[in-house]
């Protein structure tokens, strides 16, 4: 399968090139040449179909032949070892749990599908050392330093804003120690992603190191975002549709990505925090980017989210057509704990801020449509990873996974940068 540069749509790349470098020379998202829709038959046998045949499946053509189909299956097969249950919340709306893999958060599939492509390319090609560089509001880091640790040959180095992601997030990205480092940006995400971006452009840094990023603008932490969307589906009967809370925008994008692979899906809603730029653009047609402000559901603090290119190339750029099939709605923290409230008295159901927001969305456009079509929205993340927001709504203990309790005593390591560029760059070339 060969890229395209979305900045150039004469630049090209394999898969291989495309994962290690992570983002095209010219700072563009890579894009799939050619996106074919899955035979009938697979749709017909999607209730019976195993988690690893779907992913398998779904993401061999973005793959190709660079990775044989026995290594392919064996890296789905590790990223997808735990559960995507849809549970009923309430008459017409379901959830759909993301986090049941060892982060709590969505972003496990994504983080192991990238480790296990990258260490099969580093075995083949023989890569040498390469660092992992990442930006994340809260979730990414975590999950990145989870599926990338102890992995010879890669060093993973996580910025993340001070102050703006929850305790647990913190300690996920902040306590492995090993090949992961954690600098803490005395900035706002935004601030993280235009650093990461900015160093894949130097030149004296990507002589001096190999870099790849792990974040979705990486086609292999983005497309097999896809994988959960099926799985959905075969756990139900008719089309539905589908709310994603939303912050960078990756997974809603991999989410229409299973729809142009043919998956029946009736709409999709964005579900933003008052991080509304996707929402103004929605209205007026311009994307205009905006400083982000912190909120409860952190991890979507977000004020130019890196996939919405990607969106807008999958409906030709088109403002008309992507108002048919998508919607987006944007809310406050006042809102968000009202839900969480609500929803856990009368329905006994914790949700995460991340997802009262989902739920928001997907209320909403139920509600202005009156549409008829089952609704699932995606509980990105487990509540424990938000205690204090979390049980001072429900006033009642949040059950701790046993996998994370530890986590709560140690002591965070990382190192205090600002949010200059050239203090990640010192950083970068050893200088500190
Ligand atoms: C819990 C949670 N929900 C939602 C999001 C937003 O997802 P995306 O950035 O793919 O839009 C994130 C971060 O990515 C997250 O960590
Ligand atoms: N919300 C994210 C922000 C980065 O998103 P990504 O999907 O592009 O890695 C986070 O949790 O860090």
């Amino acid at each position: 399968m060969r890229y395209f540069s979305l900045n150039n749509h004469q630049h090209f790349s394999n898969f291989e090139n495309a994962v290690v470098r992570g983002l095209a020379p010219d700072k563009g998202l890579y894009f799939p040449e050619k996106i074919e829709k899955l035979p009938a038959s697979f749709f017909e046998e999607l209730p019976k179909l195993t988690n690893l045949e779907i992913g398998y499946q779904s993401i061999r053509q973005f793959v190709g032949d660079e990775i044989p189909e026995e290594d392919l299956k064996k890296i789905i097969s590790k990223t997808l070892d735990f559960e995507f249950p849809v549970v009923p919340v309430e008459n017409g709306i379901s959830s759909l749990e993301l986090f049941h893999g060892p982060t709590l958060a969505f972003k496990d599939v994504g983080a192991r599908f990238m480790a296990g492509c990258l260490g099969y390319f580093s075995q083949k090609s023989n890569l040498g050392n390469i660092t992992v560089l990442v930006a994340t509001s809260g979730d990414t880091g975590g999950a990145v330093a989870n599926g990338f640790l102890g992995v010879e040959g890669v060093e993973v180095v996580i910025l993340y804003p001070k102050g703006k992601v929850s305790d647990l997030q913190e300690k996920q990205l902040t306590t492995l120690g090993q090949n992961i480092t954690a600098l803490e940006v005395d900035g706002v995400f935004d601030d993280c992603q235009a650093m990461v971006k900015q160093a894949f452009l130097d030149e004296t840094i990507t002589t001096h190191r190999k870099l790849t990023s792990a974040n979705s603008i990486n086609v292999a932490r983005w497309l097999p975002q896809m994988f959960y969307y099926f799985i959905a589906a075969k756990q139900i009967q008719e089309k539905p549709v589908f709310a994603v809370p939303s912050g960078n925008f990756g997974n809603i994008c991999a989410g229409l990505m299973a729809r142009e692979l043919g998956l029946p899906v009736a709409h999709f809603v964005a579900a933003n925090n008052v991080n509304n730029t996707v929402v103004d653009f929605m209205d007026s047609g311009k994307y205009q980017p905006k400083p982000s402000t912190a909120t409860i559901s952190n991890a979507m603090d977000v004020g130019d989210p890196s996939n919405f290119v990607r969106i807008l190339q999958l409906f030709g750029n088109e403002h008309q057509a992507l108002k048919k099939d998508f919607s987006a709605y944007s809310f406050s923290d006042e809102d968000t704990r009202k839900t969480i409230r609500e929803v856990f008295q009368k329905e006994n159901y914790i949700l995460d801020p991340h997802g009262a927001v989902g739920y928001l969305g997907l209320q909403q456009y139920l509600k202005e449509t009156a549409s008829e079509a089952p609704g699932i929205f995606l509980e990105t993340a487990h509540p424990v990873k938000f205690l204090d927001t979390v049980e001072e709504e429900i006033q009642t203990k949040v059950p701790v996974p046993e996998s994370v309790r530890s986590l709560f005593d140690k002591k965070k390591k990382s190192l205090q940068i600002s949010s200059k560029y050239e203090d990640l760059k010192r950083f970068l070339l050893d200088e500190n």
